[in-house]
């Protein structure tokens, strides 16, 4: 029997214990706020940001939003990063991606505050990740680690085949699993024998970007399999890992919609309280 990982369900908790918290900060005055910035019109991302907004104002925070034309110039970006940089009102700023081709998004990123840094791209965020120093983590992959924990599986000592480097998900999560302990190996698209590396593992994390990359022929039986990626297709959303065929060979999979995905959204709300709460101290780098 397989059985699906309900990420929406511990998205909604989570949701839920953060709005209590907002509840109580905002009885003395402090209400988190959230800054989403949002430049051009890509529908996918409208989709991601409305979302992402619709979470924060549930949680009872405060939702600032930015949409800028995709015809925006770098310093018009920057510009407003910095606006709401300074704005003692907004605890997190986060910029989606992608942004138009002519836009350099390092350099972007790099102006949001390290306090403010609710997405954990920042350099200084995934410097004090690497160091493990206190700081703000990446959405996806605290997401993963915060499942995994809902789920009761043990991660210290356990093999992990981390399938994608990416800096969103692979990268940072490969180093959220090693600091809890966990034997993580780190395979891509093209890794010559990727059921080799997958096979072994207790834990599969699928973030590639490669629609249906991973199939039964890459999991051990009772495995738990954890898809990262997500794709529109003309029949629906789909991830990269190939679901139906591993029904009846995994332990647990993560759906996508309802796995990985909310889990994203509930861990920037879990962020922008948790940089509200530092903020509060300026300067202070949230742990
Ligand atoms: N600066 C930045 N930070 C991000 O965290 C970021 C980004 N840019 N760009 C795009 C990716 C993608 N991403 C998702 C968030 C939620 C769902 C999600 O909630 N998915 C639902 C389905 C919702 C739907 O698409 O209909 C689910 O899987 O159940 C998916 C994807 C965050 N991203």
């Amino acid at each position: 029997m397989t059985s699906r990982i309900d990420g929406s369900k511990i998205a909604r908790r989570i949701r839920a214990s953060v709005a209590d918290r907002v509840a109580e900060a905002a009885r003395s005055g402090r209400v988190p706020g959230l800054a989403t910035v949002l430049v051009g019109d890509d529908p996918a991302s409208a989709v991601y940001v409305a979302a992402k907004r619709r979470a924060v104002r549930e949680a009872g925070m405060r939702d600032f939003h930015r949409q800028l034309p995709e015809r925006a110039t770098q310093l018009e970006v920057a510009t407003v990063i910095d606006d709401l940089a300074h704005n003692p009102d907004v605890s997190g700023i986060l910029l989606q991606l992608p942004l138009p081709a002519h836009l350099t998004a390092a350099a972007l990123i790099d102006r949001i505050p390290v306090a403010k840094d609710v997405d954990g791209l920042t350099t200084a965020s995934a410097g004090r990740l690497a160091r493990g120093e206190r700081g703000l983590r990446p959405c996806t992959p605290s997401g993963v680690i915060e499942l995994l924990d809902a789920e009761g599986i043990e991660l210290r000592g356990a093999c992990v085949a981390m399938v994608g480097w990416g800096e969103l998900v692979g990268r940072p999560l490969t180093q959220l699993l090693l600091r809890r302990g966990a034997t993580v190996s780190v395979a891509h698209e093209f890794t010559a024998d990727l059921a080799a590396v997958t096979r072994p593992a207790d834990i599969v994390v699928v973030a590639t970007g490669v629609r249906g990359l991973v199939g039964p022929e890459h999991v051990k039986p009772g495995a738990t399999v954890i898809d990262a990626g997500i794709h529109r297709t003309s029949s629906g959303l789909t991830g990269d890992v190939r679901a139906a065929e591993l029904d009846g060979i995994a332990g647990r999979i993560t759906p996508v919609p309802g796995g990985v995905g909310p889990m994203t959204i509930a861990m920037l709300v879990v962020n922008t309280l948790r940089a509200a709460e530092w903020g509060a101290e300026r300067q202070a780098v949230p742990a």
